[in-house]
């Protein structure tokens, strides 16, 4: 069992209140002023990534006691209780182990008295068998072609981290086109289905239980275009593969429980791309690489267990989205990776911590009086910064930023890389500096702006900076390092949902409007005009009625 404690009652939480007022008199300017050590007491290296964390509206008060307040909230018992395998997933009664997943050190991970991690390997192995022969060609297709191509048909955590993780390692990638299907609107399968050969494609049907709407549709279609296009119901053996825990609707569905990558519902679906789910990464880069990826999260996985408090990543990154959401009313957290390989990385955290923390009963099963889960979104820099940056830092919001960038790039051409840095390390430079009235006036003198110009211009080009980010620098995105930042950000997420006393392992928030598209789907059927839901509803179904 969780602990269940109301970290608005702790006593750390109440010194926080009071020290808030203090640190909001403060500019993350004049911290560094009255500290120079700030940024070696302020940073983390772990592995070959760097955690500067100084850029914050924070001193050592604060992080002594957010670090106190993650103490009376018992979250060392809850670490203990999430890596020992019990079922802290209390609403649907199940453990919650992707770290088991990716154990490297051969720990026994008990679930109903039995050990995971051989029957983990075993799928392992047979992730690594497949990847092997579909890459190599020795697996030929019905006609004895080898795989040219593979489609993903997933969605949710289903094809998230497949397509953000294999999009952040293209520059690892062999031959094989991957291709992603997740949306139920026709046009994702149907664009899908005129660039491949059923001939050369393998399907990989990828769904935790088999059932999601989106994923079977999609799945049915697949099916009957290849068999509509020359194959035979016999050759489906060939060219489908279900990653899934539902063997019988597997096996219902006509693909040989022999083509079937097991996992298990002791994974969460936004969890898993560390299991059979990852067998598109696999594929994309080969099994060693994926293998790698484990290995990186791993690293991140025993560092989240064992190390301190005060000098664990997971955990200060966590309790400084506390602060900004709890103390500073901070709506939105953006995470801006200034790498275009990881343009899907702020979309792919957006379930991850969105689906887990987007919660407003605590774990007594009462409504929260407090601010939870906060929005996340981003997209690469240096686009972001033509984009939406406006915002950030003249915007009435405080919007905290994390933003990641690789020392080494993976495509080192001409200077596009130390342009690209440029811009990383000016942003939060400026974001926390910001310009003043006087250094506004001073460069418009400088331009030779009369007095009167210089008094109506000024205001606008004022930036009041004191906007805090985190800056984490990886030394080269690998697989490696690209498992260890993920498993950081999702020990993060972790740790917060234990601060705000909710289940992050649950969604049931996700059921009710599929629940009501399934009962609205028969009523589509016929040109009868509908007059059983809100006028809004009615209205909207019978004019969709009257045009298609
Ligand atoms: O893998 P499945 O069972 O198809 O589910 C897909 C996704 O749907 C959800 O349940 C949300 O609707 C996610 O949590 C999950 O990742």
């Amino acid at each position: 069992m969780l602990p269940t404690v109301n970290f608005t009652e702790t006593a750390a939480y109440k010194y926080l209140a009071d020290h808030f007022i203090d640190i909001n008199k403060k500019s993350i300017k004049d911290l560094f002023t009255e500290d120079e050590a700030r940024f070696d007491k302020f940073s983390l290296l772990f592995e070959d990534i760097l955690v500067d964390y100084s850029k914050n509206r924070i001193d050592d008060t604060t992080i002594a006691l957010l670090i106190q307040l993650a103490r009376e909230c018992k979250l060392d018992e809850a670490i203990k209780a999430m890596f020992s395998g019990e079922k802290i997933n209390q609403t649907e009664g199940r453990q919650v182990l992707h770290i088991a997943l990716r154990d490297q050190s051969n720990d026994e991970i008990l679930v109903e008295g039995k050990n995971v991690i051989p029957e983990v390997y075993k799928v392992l192995d047979k992730m690594e068998k497949f990847s092997q022969q579909i890459i190599s060609g020795s697996w030929k297709g019905y006609t004895g072609k080898a795989i040219t191509d593979v489609v993903n048909i997933g969605i949710g955590g289903s094809d998230l981290g497949p397509v953000m993780v294999t999009e952040a390692l293209k520059a690892y990638k062999n031959h094989l086109n991957m291709h992603f299907v997740s949306n139920i609107d026709g046009t994702h399968i149907a664009e899908t289905l005129k660039k491949v050969d059923p001939e050369t494609t393998l399907f990989l049907i990828a769904s935790k239980t088999f059932t999601t709407q989106e994923t079977m549709t999609n799945a049915n279609t697949a099916r009957d275009w290849f068999l509509e296009n020359g194959a035979k119901k016999e050759d489906i053996a060939k060219h489908f593969a279900a990653l899934s825990t539902n063997a019988k609707d597997v096996s219902a569905f006509g693909i040989d429980t022999e083509n079937m990558f097991e996992f298990w519902d002791w994974v969460g679906g936004r969890y898993s791309l560390w299991s059979a789910i990852g067998l598109p990464i696999a594929l994309s880069i080969g099994y060693d690489n994926f293998k790698q990826l484990l290995a990186g999260a791993h690293a991140a996985d025993q560092h989240f267990e064992s190390a301190e408090f005060e000098i664990n990543v997971p955990v200060i990154l966590a309790l400084i989205g506390v602060w900004y959401v709890n103390f500073f009313d901070a709506e939105t957290q953006a995470i801006l990776p200034y790498d275009q390989y990881m343009h899907r990385f702020a979309a792919y955290f957006q379930q991850g911590d969105m689906e887990s923390n987007g919660k407003h009963v605590d774990r007594n099963g009462n409504d929260v009086t407090y601010e939870t889960g906060p929005i996340i979104w981003g997209e690469p820099g240096t686009n972001g910064q033509h984009a939406f940056y406006q915002l950030i830092h003249q915007g009435t919001r405080i919007i905290p930023c994390d933003f990641i960038a690789p020392a080494q790039s993976l495509n080192p051409i001409g200077n596009h890389h130390p342009i690209l840095l440029s811009n990383f390390f000016a942003q939060t430079e400026a974001l926390m500096n910001g310009k003043t009235k006087e250094e506004v006036v001073a460069e418009l003198k400088k331009e030779g702006k009369s007095d009167a110009e210089i008094d109506k211009l000024a205001p606008f080009k004022v930036f009041e900076g004191n906007r805090p980010t985190n800056s984490i620098l990886l030394k080269k995105v690998t697989p490696y390092s690209l498992g260890t930042l993920i498993a950081i950000y999702e020990h993060k997420i972790f740790v917060q949902g234990i601060i705000w006393n909710i289940f992050s392992f649950d969604q049931w928030g996700v059921e009710l409007g599929k629940q009501l598209a399934k009962s609205i789907l028969p009523e589509l059927a016929s040109d009868a005009a509908i007059t059983s839901h809100d006028g809004s509803t009615n209205g909207l179904i019978n004019q969709y009625k009257s045009w298609r």
